[in-house]
């Protein structure tokens, strides 16, 4: 990609931009009927902030995650066994897409396109890796997500 193109870690607003996306997020899961049981006693400062170093990292951000969080292997190992159904994953998904217009995320088409694409991407993965007996993939790095076929629109 073009070196003038912006990471979407950058696009989004930085590592404060992303923590606003998962604040809002959990606030909201914590309310949720298909959700809230994922997370007994409510969504602790911790996870949110591991998340928070996932995602910036997924957008091109620092690879605090990989450095500092265990990496891959960590975030697999928290998913497996949880038998999370397809509802629970489309609620999980579409509660990601709601919190990103809470958290005043750049609402362009581009971007908005490109965070979708990796929650749906992410949360299927989820799925498969947390379903009784999966055949999980043991050990990769932490993914980085991209623009896709849409960069940004700068005229
Ligand atoms: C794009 C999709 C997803 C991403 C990027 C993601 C990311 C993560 C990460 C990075 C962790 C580990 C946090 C840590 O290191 O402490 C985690 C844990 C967890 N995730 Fe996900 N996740 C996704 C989908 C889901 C879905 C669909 C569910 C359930 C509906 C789910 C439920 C959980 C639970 C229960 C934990 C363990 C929480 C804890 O014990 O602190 N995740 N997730």
């Amino acid at each position: 990609m073009a070196a003038d193109v912006p990471t979407l870690y950058d696009w989004a607003g930085g590592r404060a931009a992303i923590r606003r996306l998962i604040d809002c997020f959990y606030d909201r899961v914590e309310r949720d009927e298909l959700l809230t049981a994922f997370f007994p006693g409510g969504v602790s400062e911790e996870h949110r902030d591991h998340v928070t170093a996932w995602w910036s990292e997924v957008f091109g951000g620092p690879d605090a995650y990989t450095r500092d969080h265990g990496g891959y292997e960590r975030m697999l190992a928290h998913h497996v066994g949880l038998s999370i159904t397809a509802e629970q994953r489309h609620r999980f998904a579409s509660t990601m897409s709601l919190a990103a217009d809470d958290a005043q995320l750049p609402d362009d088409p581009e971007f908005r396109a490109a965070l979708v694409g990796y929650l749906e991407w992410g949360t299927r993965l989820a799925v498969q890796n947390s379903q009784p007996g999966a055949d999980v993939v043991e050990h990769a790095p932490v993914p980085r997500w991209g623009w896709g076929v849409a960069p940004p629109y700068q005229p």
